[in-house]
Parts: structure tokens; sequence; C-alpha cells
């Protein structure tokens, strides 16, 4: 039995801290909204993301900062451009557990990953990574899922996959936390893509060759960025891109169907693909590296192109070898 902490009661955070209270862990969920984790407390479920699960024992909800400060690893689950903030408004001095960060998205005004703002907001902590294919409810329902657990440092890794992994959340171990985080941002970039495809009522052929493309384009910059490739094609990069690209259960897949089906911006939901969308261009820059799918969604995303002028231009791009 473990004390694991949750910073982000959203979709994510609630059904990760239900996975480790199901496996016996006393878990501790931290919401900055009072109201709302009292709330969660009284009525045990977390109504705004997964009002048909009750909370399981072993899971406290609390607004109170303070409760996190004995954990023996805590998850940070608040939307990557929030991070920044969150790190910089609140004390962690008495935080000296590792930090599992788990948000998919690069920072828009720097292009750094959540471990490299970690890093320079936190520079005395062990910080890992969670990331891979898995939908907040399959996973909060204890449907079956394989996620990679990364860290710098393989001794941390081991002793996080020991602690973090149930009989249904399954922890995969790396040690490239770049490459981890560069997969899980990135899928998102690319979900809206396809789901611009499928709302434009395009076709799966055009669908899988977006995926295909698109991955290539992940593994470029990847590459460049120092990432391996055995990550990007693994769960946290390739798995992810299968999954979020081809649901609607994904809220960036969806966000792109409506746009490709109405000409709607979706307003609402935690779209990290949008934000991320614009990090893409300064790393690609910064890197040398062309990312003409990236490119082509923020175009999109900034008015500066309509949806079937994006596609003419993708499709009429000069002819070149496949890799
Ligand atoms: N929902 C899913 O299936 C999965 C989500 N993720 C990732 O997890 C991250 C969070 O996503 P969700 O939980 O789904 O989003 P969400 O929108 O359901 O929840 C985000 C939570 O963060 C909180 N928050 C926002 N800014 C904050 C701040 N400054 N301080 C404290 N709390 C703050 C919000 O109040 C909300 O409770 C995203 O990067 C997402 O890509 C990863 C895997 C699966
Ligand atoms: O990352 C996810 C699944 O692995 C969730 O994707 P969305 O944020 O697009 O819903």
């Amino acid at each position: 039995m473990n004390n694991i902490g949750v910073i982000g009661a959203g979709a994510f955070g609630t059904a990760m801290a239900y996975v480790f209270a199901n496996d016996g862990n006393h878990v501790t969920l931290w919401g900055r909204d009072q109201t709302k984790m009292d709330a969660m407390a009284q009525s045990g479920v977390n109504a705004d993301y997964l009002p048909d699960l009750p909370l399981p024992n072993g899971l406290l909800p609390t607004s109170d900062f303070t409760r996190l400060s004995d954990m023996d690893a805590i998850l940070m689950v608040v939307p990557a451009q929030q991070l920044r903030g969150l790190l910089t408004q609140t004390n962690f001095d008495k935080i000296t557990c590792p930090i599992i960060f788990c948000a998919k998205g690069i920072e828009t005004d720097s292009g750094k990953l959540q471990t490299e703002i970690g890093a320079e907001r936190l520079p005395n902590h062990q910080l890992a990574v969670i990331t891979g294919p898995g939908f907040a409810g399959e996973i909060a329902s204890g449907k079956p899922t394989a996620l990679t657990i990364a860290a710098d440092d393989p001794t941390l890794g081991e002793r996080l996959q020991e602690m973090l992994s149930t009989p249904s959340l399954r922890l995969y171990l790396s040690n490239d936390m770049r490459g981890a985080q560069l997969g899980g941002a990135l899928k998102n970039v690319l979900a809206i893509a396809c789901g611009i495809v499928a709302g434009s009522g395009l076709g799966q052929s055009a669908q899988a060759a977006l995926m295909t493309r698109g991955f290539a384009e992940t593994s470029r910059l990847g590459l460049a960025m120092g990432a391996k490739i055995e990550t990007l094609s693994g769960l946290s990069g390739f798995g992810d891109l299968v999954l979020t690209c081809t649901s609607k259960q994904s809220r960036n897949f969806s966000f792109g169907y409506t746009l490709g089906q109405t000409g709607a911006f979706s307003t609402g939901k935690t779209y990290e693909g949008v934000a991320t969308a614009k990090a893409c261009l300064k790393l690609a820059e910064q890197f040398n590296v062309e990312m003409p799918i990236a490119q082509t969604v923020a175009d999109i995303l900034d008015g500066q192109m309509d949806v079937p002028s994006a596609l003419t231009s993708l499709m009429s791009r000069p002819l070149k070898a496949e890799n």
C-alpha cells in the first residue's frame, strides 16, 4: 500500500486516482475548486467528469494542498498550458516525493515539454512521465490499459513502475522522457487532422494516409530532438496515435470532426492539440524539420486557411520519396 497524490481533479486525474485506490492504495486527489472538491467528498462521485462511477474506498478528494505533503509519488494532471502557472503559484517546498507528469502537450510560448517546465520550477525533485493510449472513462472503470512510464533515472523508473502498476493498468518502462512526451503531445495535433478528414467525409484511406505521414512527421521531429525511435513507435507514440486518431471518444478527434463537418470550433473541453499545433511550428523551425500536417492544422486553427484549401495544399505538395 502506498500514499499516492494526484494534482488535477479532471477526467484523467480522477481516473488515475480510481485505479490506484481500487488497487488498495491511499489516494489523495487534489483539485483547486474547494466547492467542487467538498461536493465530491460528500456525494462520493465526481459529478463533472465521471458521474456514473462512485469513488472507491481509499480515495480522498480535497482542495487542501498541504494534504499532499506525505506522499510516495504524485501525478501532475493539469492541462499542459496550465502547468507553469500552477508550479509558479503553488508552494511545493513540503513535497519531496517524485512527481509524474501526465499532460499531453507542449507549452506554446516556449516550446517546452512538461518535464522541462518541471525541471525549471522544481529543480530538486525527481521527475517522471506517464503517457500512452488510454481514455479516462475506460481506465476508471477498470478496462485493461497499457501505458508507458518514463524516467531518465532507471532506478526511479523501476520503483515507480512497481508502485503504480495494477491488475488493470500495465506500465511499460522507458528511460526516454523526451520521446514519450513528444509522441503523446504530437498525436493530439494529428487527431485533430484526422477528425477534420473524417468529418469532411474524405474517407478512411485518407485518414490512414494522414496517420502514417503524421507518424513520419512525429519521428522526424522526435529524432532531431534526441528521442528514441523505439519510444516514438511504442505505446506513447504510435500506440496513442492509433487510439486518438480513430476514436470519437477523443476530444481532439471530435474537435476536428466537428470542424470538418460544420466549420465550427468546439469549446469548453481540454483540446490539447490546439495549443500544441502552434508549439510544433516553433520546434519545427528550431530543429529545421518539415511538419506540413502540423503546419496545416495550425493554419486552419488560426483562420489562415479553410479546410478545402488545406486539403488541396497537402495533396499538391511536391512528389517525394516515402522516407
Ligand atoms: N481524458 C483522457 O482520457 C486523458 C487525458 N490525458 C491528459 O491529461 C491532461 C488533463 O486532461 P483531463 O483530465 O482529461 O482534462 P479535464 O479538462 O478533464 O481536467 C482538467 C483539470 O485540470 C484543472 N486545472 C486546470 N488548470 C488548473 C490549474 N491552473 N491549477 C489546478 N488545476 C487546474 C481543471 O479544473 C480540471 O479539473 C491533458 O493533458 C490530457 O491530454 C491523458 C490521458 C488520457
Ligand atoms: O490522450 C488520450 C487518450 O490516450 C485522450 O485524448 P483526448 O485528449 O483527445 O480525449
